[in-house]
């Protein structure tokens, strides 16, 4: 017994966050003027976590992933990867990006659209093939990958897309409103599948999205964000359970979390107005 509480104990010792911004600004200077896109915004975002943003068109989410990747470079605050710069996690190959488009080459095969960033980062050709044969049956597409991406559905097109993410096994998984396009059935598969991947490879996770359920079904930590200038409205934990089937959407908790989720939406908008 005392043992099993020490083992809780050690899993539950403190850790450095993965992602760590405090106070960050960011504004585009633009022939309108300038545009603040993020203001203020501070969040710890710690290993293992989903964490979906959610939030208006123009608020900021895109831009937010986008630091986090040494895509765009905030004008004030701080931000750190891994413990790093943004720049130098990016150069350490801390994340895969998967964009809301799968934009998969047309005349490659599915295996080679995979294989690219591998090739081009220099891996021999048996350690591509051996990391797209895993990832392609990480997301259920063995057998796939000698098919080009226009005899696939557009679900299996981005699931493609998500492999060619993980091709470099990197901790950290940034995932740009990837099911956006498609129908609902298709996306409720999509992130039925997208939980069991991430219990199996236990990455950590920064989703956008803008469909409420979506990010109650998938997250640990729900960030609401509002429009003009972006900030954070609400931080939500989600205690649901990790393993989640998808009719938990129907369970008062899951209901709970959904409506504060709304009102935070709610509360962003009446201070734009
Ligand atoms: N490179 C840029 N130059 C100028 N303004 C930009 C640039 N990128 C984004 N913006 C502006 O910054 C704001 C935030 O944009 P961002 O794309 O991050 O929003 P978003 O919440 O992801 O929107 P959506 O949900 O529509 O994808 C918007 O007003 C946008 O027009």
């Amino acid at each position: 017994m005392a043992q099993a509480a020490r083992a809780t104990k050690m899993n539950t010792a403190p850790q450095s966050p993965v992602i760590a911004a405090e106070n960050l600004d960011l504004v585009f200077q633009t022939a309108d003027g300038p545009v603040q896109a993020l203001r203020d915004v501070s969040l710890t975002i710690d290993k293992g976590d989903f964490v979906s943003f959610i939030g208006p068109s123009g608020c900021g989410k895109t831009t937010f992933l986008r630091v986090i990747a040494a895509l765009e470079h905030p004008t004030g605050g701080t931000i750190t990867v891994n413990g790093m710069s943004p720049e130098e996690a990016r150069l350490n190959r801390a994340y895969g990006y998967v964009f809301q488009a799968a934009g998969l080459y047309p005349w490659r095969t599915i295996e080679k659209n995979i294989a690219l960033p591998l090739e081009i980062m220099g891996f021999d050709r048996a350690e591509q093939e051996k990391r797209v044969n895993n990832v392609l049956q990480l997301v259920d597409l063995a057998g796939f990958g000698k098919k080009f991406p226009w005899q696939l559905s557009g679900g299996m097109q981005q699931r493609a897309s998500i492999a060619r993410a993980l091709a470099f096994d990197a901790d950290i998984l940034l995932m740009d409103e990837p099911f956006g396009a498609l129908d609902e059935i298709v996306r409720d598969h999509l992130n039925e599948q997208l939980l069991k991947l991430w219990a199996r490879t236990e990455k950590t996770i920064g989703f956008v999205t803008h469909s409420i359920p979506e990010a109650v079904y998938l997250s640990t930590k729900i960030v609401v964000m509002s429009p003009r200038p972006g900030r954070i409205t609400d931080v939500i934990e989600s205690d649901l359970p990790r393993e989640r089937p998808l009719d938990i959407r129907d369970t008062p908790e899951f209901l709970a979390i959904a409506h504060r989720v709304r009102e935070g939406l709610r509360a962003g908008h009446a201070y734009d107005d």
